[in-house]
């Protein structure tokens, strides 16, 4: 694989674009708070106990020989309410400062999520990056929030409470206070038993979970086109089979950890620790070893001691749910955005150069090597090729979607890694097969093109774009919402895009032509469109079918990521290569169409495209 060979690759990003600190930079600036929040609960753990322990006192002046004073009781029950509320007090400081770390961390985190991926390669994004940054913006960030405003507290409390109790409960009598430790350790060991293995098993569970919902997908997305072959039955097959996969599975790891995870339950239950000391108590009170008053903070405190095993599960699981999407944020954090130029340049004309262009995705294999390449100004230059010969790929470069690995794609005389992302799409307009639409009125998502852009200047794009009489007759005509007032056929969404592109007005162009689809009627509004956006601008369409490109001023014929051939159209026929036999390969395929019966023997559609030759009449009409 070819290295990086800009210089521009190794510049630092210029200062109000830092490169993100790392989740723990993150964290730090929300640690003060954080302390504060484990202080303040730790506090309120201690001051929860401080009522059992008076209570207890309270129960060794009332069966104590003689009669109970109320100077002796009235400060103890002053200490219980007054301890209860300090408890609670501290507990809710606890949660309002644990929730405000947790608001800045969030705040943080998204703001730097934003900016982060904001500056992510596009192409990356489009290629299935997208549902990453979804899923960090939204679900980790979640799951952390559990973990800072929820668990972190809920771990405090357990230690806190229990580790308290204890102190006093040794105070009183060490031998039953030793014993009340029993269920705690039966309980942690019995738990170990249970959960060992488990990260494999989540990480099954997981998988698992994934096969299911990947098959409900496929058996969804599908169903349409197995059940017109007749074969709805395997898709379903598909699902079913994840589905029993998961529950044998599920029920195979319940029933191996069933009875050691039960038992961990059942001696860290409440009424069996009670009944454990109660009986073990009996037996010292009635050898005269311990009195019945110091029975009392047992039976009160002793059940808190184990508690926490009971709850250690869903913690365990709330702690490694967190530190995943902590990781995931981190990687997301850590992936290099495209690095932006010191001090941009701005291009003279719109001749564009492609000059020993390499490509991988991987890092390892070059989807385009060595590619040459010169549009020049005003001209349209057609790229052909079969499938998967690096067409898109070599127009993402220029759009910047992802940077070379070798070589250079310079406009009007400078590198893209040049320019700043609004003066290279300022530079660079496109019309791609997939055409997004925001939910937004269908006037913004044409203005999308040019912000200022007047009402009219968006009526005389969209009628250039043979879109106009479509907007004109919804009910709210340009004010319609994209998404609830309408929804634009792929064709119509397409003619938008053309109309926001004519809009922006750059004077380089990329065009994935995508008529192949498209009804006659829809494919002839597309090519009369395009030809209208393509006059006057340097063009490069990356053809599907090459009947629309034979007008183009050169046609590059892409093989295996290198240029096989060059040349126009009439040229390349000439020379009876690659190009020729494409060219052969989809007349065939016409001829069998231009008999006007398709292989059913019905009657089928004629194409009439327009083609992206330059005309006059494509001129007319252009807002520029
Ligand atoms: N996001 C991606 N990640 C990894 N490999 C990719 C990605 N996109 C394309 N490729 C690979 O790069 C090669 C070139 O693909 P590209 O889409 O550029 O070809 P194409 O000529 O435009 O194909 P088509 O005419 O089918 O659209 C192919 O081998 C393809 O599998």
């Amino acid at each position: 694989m070819r290295k990086p060979s800009h210089p521009v690759a190794n510049r630092p990003s210029p200062p109000d674009d830092t490169p993100p600190p790392p989740l723990r930079g993150i964290l730090r600036q929300v640690r003060g708070r954080l302390i504060t929040a484990v202080v303040l609960q730790a506090a309120a753990a201690v001051a929860g106990v401080t009522p059992f322990v008076a209570v207890a006192r309270i129960a060794v002046h009332l069966t104590g020989d003689s009669r109970p004073q109320a100077d002796d009781l009235w400060p103890l029950v002053t200490v219980a309410c007054v301890s209860g509320l300090t408890a609670l007090v501290l507990g809710s400081a606890a949660g309002f400062v644990s929730h405000i770390a947790d608001n800045d961390l969030q705040l943080a985190l998204r703001r730097r999520l934003a900016a982060h991926t904001g500056g992510l390669p596009l192409g990356w994004i489009s290629a299935g990056g997208a549902s990453q940054i979804k899923r960090a913006v939204q679900d980790d960030v979640r799951a952390l929030h559990t973990l800072v405003a929820h668990t972190l507290l809920d771990v405090t409390a357990l230690l806190v409470a229990p580790a308290a109790a204890l102190v006093y409960l040794f105070a009183v009598d060490w031998r039953l206070a030793l014993l009340s430790i029993l269920p705690l350790a039966l309980g942690a060991y019995l738990f170990g038993r249970a959960m060992s293995g488990a990260a494999a098993q989540m990480a099954e569970y997981g998988a698992a979970l994934g096969r299911i919902s990947s098959t409900a997908v496929e058996y969804v997305t599908g169903i349409a086109v197995l059940k017109t072959f007749g074969r709805g039955r395997k898709g379903h097959d598909r699902f079913l089979t994840a589905t029993d996969g998961f529950a044998d599975f599920f029920t195979t790891w319940v029933r191996t950890t069933l009875v050691t995870s039960t038992g961990a339950l059942l001696v860290v239950s409440p009424v069996l620790v009670l009944l454990l000391l109660a009986t073990a108590g009996t037996v010292l009170v009635a050898n005269g070893w311990m009195t019945g008053a110091d029975l009392v903070p047992f039976m009160l405190l002793g059940p808190a001691v184990a508690a926490p095993m009971s709850v250690v599960g869903t913690r365990v699981q709330q702690i490694r749910a967190g530190q995943a999407a902590a990781a995931r944020i981190s990687a997301l954090l850590g992936r290099p955005a495209l690095p932006q130029a010191d001090k941009p340049l701005t291009p003279k004309g719109s001749r564009v150069s492609m000059r020993g262009v390499s490509f991988s995705y991987d890092g390892h294999i070059d989807v385009l090597s060595g590619v040459d390449l010169d549009l020049k100004p005003g001209t349209i230059t057609a790229l052909v090729g079969p499938s998967g010969s690096g067409k898109s790929t070599l127009a993402s470069l220029l759009l910047r979607f992802q940077d070379v690995t070798a070589g250079a794609v310079t406009i009007g005389g400078v590198d893209v890694r040049h320019m700043s992302s609004a003066c290279l799409y300022q530079n660079v307009g496109f019309v791609l097969q997939d055409v997004r639409l925001l939910h937004a009125s269908v006037a913004d998502n044409i203005r999308l093109g040019r912000p200022t852009a007047t009402d009219e200047e968006v009526e005389r794009a969209a009628r250039a774009a043979q879109i106009h009489d479509r907007i004109a007759a919804l009910p709210d005509g340009y004010a319609t919402e994209v998404g609830t007032g309408v929804t634009f056929s792929g064709g119509e969404a397409q003619r938008v895009s053309i109309a926001r592109a004519l809009l922006a007005d750059a004077p380089v162009l990329v065009l994935d032509e995508a008529t192949a689809h498209a009804d006659p009627h829809s494919e002839a509004l597309i090519q009369t469109a395009l030809s209208t956006l393509a006059a006057g601008r340097t063009v490069l369409v990356i053809a599907h079918r090459l009947s629309t490109i034979r007008q183009a001023d050169q046609i590059v014929v892409l093989d295996g990521g290198r240029v096989a051939e060059r040349g126009g159209h009439e040229e390349l026929l000439v020379a009876g290569g690659r190009y020729a036999s494409l060219w052969k390969a989809q007349s065939t395929g016409r001829n069998a169409q231009s008999t006007g019966r398709d292989e059913t023997g019905e009657q089928a559609p004629v194409p009439s495209p327009a083609g992206l030759g330059r005309s006059d009449d494509a001129r007319e009409g252009t807002p520029r």
